[in-house]
């Protein structure tokens, strides 16, 4: 809370100091002032994704060589260095690719100068930002659904058309698939390995929207081609202690050898050979050159890491049913699924209607940053009735996710919808890490002498939505700053030194932070932006009960626009209704994660403790590959079951036994936080952000619902597998 000392003035201080202060921040953010804001470490996947693409284009620096790709693309268009605006043919940072394509797409290249003293709050809902004033983070025109036939990059779509074809199984499919499908399968990853990679053509590169669909294909294409294999690790660790199960599959996949399915001995011998390696997890974790050289590219292009994202699979995503009628929720539709059931559809669209519906939150927070930075007592009435609408907006935004019941089936959900979304930091038994040859010279050599990388699959965590909300009214995952009853986590020493060791971040500051990774550049670069609006605060920063002011936080604890006005007002007056109005829509806030806490609680938490449907249930190595008589499938799946029933039990216990010694020891997260409690986390530092005295009452609830969930957890928890990265 605004400590009373400090808050009566600052309002009138501001407004006075306001016409000597210099714009908060350039139109153009900085790239040393990102760069400082995102200090990548050198083992990062984005300094790895650089790396990987250095390889690849010796030329290049941190982003493409697009000299060296016209070069080597015989039919090229008109190229890049005649078109580009400055005439240089030096590679374009690749952030600024977007940029300069609405620039030459005749959008205004420059905004009218920003008076003296104010925020350049039109930014908000600016496209440097990629950020459209009627469709927020989504792109106003409905995105490309399909890369035409004459480019090269025809054949990825034609892949994705075959893939569901041959109808690709999560884990090669439960015990109900039959070996030609099996088989089947194993042609499309074996076509995906023997197809040459094509480098994005120019048109890729300079069209964002082909290169977003590029995107899109390409990461439905690695997510395909890694989860369809069947899991081979039952097998290879039965086989590592010397079970009979091993030599069984090898009788098992020489038997099914025998079976012509119209294939001459070459073929043959191929495919067997394949149905081994598979089981043996050779190219379990490894994409082949085909996906992973053009994906590093357009990765690096759209600032995106290479791995499926919340961008490929919902702000990109969609189309119109009917072209005529716009951008309206009734008329939109999702196009790439993996498991193609309305279930996967609708759990994208319940997103995509999110992101619609808080187009209009954007242009409240907008019009708000605009009033606080006046801070005069009009400002603060208009700012406490917008809040009023954004307290709507916000429950609108908790219906739609309400929603997400009414055509989502839990049990699709978790058994055969989420496991397509795993990245290479989660699987479960298998080496972490996928593979990226980054060249067809990369692609040759053995998975041993190459280093696997880390990525989260798509969360709707990385909505950058979300995390503007956050931002707007100061929510604090990091804990740097001072709360009512809470002193900063990262505490600051006698000597006033912070201590920035980033071990000391709680897990759900470091997992949201990295989420904002997992965005599109544009948008990452706006929540920077919206994060370095600070209220210009002259005086000393609140001080917790139990904190003396040698303890206060620095740098990082300003607070932002709103919050600073809200806390202020509260100061000089109590009664006034600006603060309580801020309280509510953090309210709002907070009972939008308590819906998405009992979703998650649902969808996640139920699941994981209940049985698989029959389609779903897990498949034992020993079928893959395998033909047997009725009788043998019968029993070999009765031991499958039992076998999972065992592991379920002895996992069960082990995590008992865990969180009771977590208990004992009262430590936080020694294995890393589970997902109830990283939910409960985030929804506790919104409830900490209150300004008023509702705070005691609203944790107290926050209690409650987390009772609901807080003994079912999720014995594979996303969260705590990403602790790992
Ligand atoms: C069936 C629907 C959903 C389920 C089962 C679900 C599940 C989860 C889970 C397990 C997490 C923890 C982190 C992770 O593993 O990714 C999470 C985080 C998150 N999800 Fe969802 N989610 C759902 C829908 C949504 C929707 C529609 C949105 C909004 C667009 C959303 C926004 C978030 C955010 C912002 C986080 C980060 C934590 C927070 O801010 O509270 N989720 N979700």
């Amino acid at each position: 809370m605004a400590s009373p000392s400090s808050s009566p003035s600052s309002a009138g201080k501001q407004k006075a100091a306001s016409p000597a202060r210099q714009p908060i921040f350039p139109r153009w953010p900085e790239s040393n002032e990102e760069s400082e804001y995102w200090e990548v470490p050198p083992d990062h996947f984005l300094a790895q994704q650089d790396k990987a693409t250095s390889r690849l284009y010796p030329a290049s620096s941190s982003f493409l060589d697009y000299a060296y790709l016209d070069e080597q693309e015989a039919q090229a268009g008109p190229s890049r260095q005649a078109s580009a605006s400055d005439g240089s043919a030096s590679p374009l940072p690749l952030a600024e690719l977007a940029r300069f394509m609405e620039a030459s797409a005749g959008a205004p290249t420059a905004a009218p100068p920003i008076p003296v003293g104010m925020p350049d709050t039109t930014t908000l809902a600016g496209a440097d930002f990629d950020i459209d004033v009627r469709s927020g983070f989504l792109p106003p025109e409905a995105p490309l659904d399909r890369l035409p036939a004459e480019l090269p990059e025809a054949q990825w779509e034609h892949m994705l058309q075959q893939a569901r074809i041959v109808g690709l199984k999560i884990n090669g499919g439960g015990v109900a698939v039959d070996d030609a499908e099996r088989a089947r399968c194993r042609r499309w990853r074996r076509a995906m390995r023997e197809l040459s990679p094509v480098t994005p053509s120019h048109k890729l590169r300079t069209d964002i929207r082909y290169a977003r669909r590029g995107h899109v294909v390409l990461t439905f294409l690695a997510h395909f081609y890694i989860h369809s294999q069947p899991q081979a690790t039952l097998l290879a660790e039965k086989g590592a202690h010397g079970s009979k199960t091993s030599s069984t599959n090898r009788w098992l996949t020489s038997l099914w050898a025998g079976k012509r399915n119209g294939m001459s001995n070459e073929q043959m011998a191929q495919d067997a050979q394949d149905a081994r390696d598979e089981l043996e997890g050779k190219y379990a974790a490894r994409l082949p050159a085909s996906i992973s050289v053009p994906l590093l590219l357009l990765s690096s292009q759209l600032d995106l890491p290479p791995v499926l994202t919340y961008a490929d699979t919902v702000l990109w995503n969609w189309r119109f049913k009917d072209a005529s009628k716009g951008l309206v929720a009734s008329n939109l539709e999702i196009v790439e699924t993996f498991s193609g059931a309305p279930s996967e559809d609708h759990f994208f669209l319940t997103s995509l209607l999110i992101e619609l519906r808080g187009v209009s939150a954007l242009d409240i927070m907008r019009v708000c940053l605009d009033e606080c930075f006046l801070g005069d007592s009009v400002a603060k009435r208009r700012v406490a009735n917008y809040l009023d609408i954004l307290v709507e907006v916000i429950g609108d935004l908790e219906q739609i996710l309400r929603d997400v019941r009414t055509d989502c089936e839990p049990p699709t959900f978790y058994w055969a919808i989420r496991p397509w979304f795993r990245g290479g930091d989660s699987s479960p038994h298998r080496v972490k890490g996928w593979i990226y040859p980054a060249n067809e010279w990369e692609d040759s050599l053995p998975s041993e002498s190459l280093t696997p990388r880390l990525f989260t699959g798509p969360s709707a965590g990385q909505s950058s939505l979300i995390h503007a909300l956050d931002v707007f009214f100061d929510v604090d995952h990091a804990g740097t700053k001072a709360r009512v009853n809470r002193p900063p986590r990262r505490a600051v020493n006698r000597d006033g030194q912070v201590n920035a060791d980033a071990t000391d971040l709680p897990e759900d500051a470091t997992f949201m932070q990295r989420m904002q990774l997992y965005m599109p550049g544009q948008h990452r670069r706006f929540l920077t932006h919206l994060q370095s609006l600070r209220a210009d605060v002259a005086t000393a920063p609140p001080v917790p009960v139990e904190l003396s002011e040698g303890d206060i936080p620095t740098g990082p604890a300003e607070e932002t626009p709103l919050r600073h006005l809200a806390a202020t007002t509260l100061a000089s007056s109590p009664t006034h209704a600006l603060p309580k109005k801020y309280d509510a829509a953090l309210g709002a806030l907070r009972s939008l994660r308590d819906e998405h806490m009992r979703i998650a609680t649902l969808y996640i938490v139920s699941q994981a403790r209940s049985k698989p449907p029959p389609e779903y249930a897990a498949l034992n190595a020993e079928f893959v590959g395998g033909t047997l008589e009725p009788k043998q499938q019968q029993q070999l799946k009765r031991r499958a079951e039992d076998e999972a029933e065992e592991e379920q039990a002895k996992a069960k216990a082990k995590k008992e036994a865990e969180a009771m010694e977590v208990e004992e020891k009262g430590a936080k997260g020694t294995g890393g936080t589970n997902l109830v409690q990283f939910l409960k986390a985030c929804r506790i530092n919104t409830v900490e952000t209150l300004l008023g005295q509702v705070q005691a009452q609203a944790a107290a609830l926050d209690e409650k619902v987390g009772e609901e969930a807080a003994d079912a957890d999720s014995p594979g928890s996303p969260h705590k597998r990403r602790r790992s990265q």
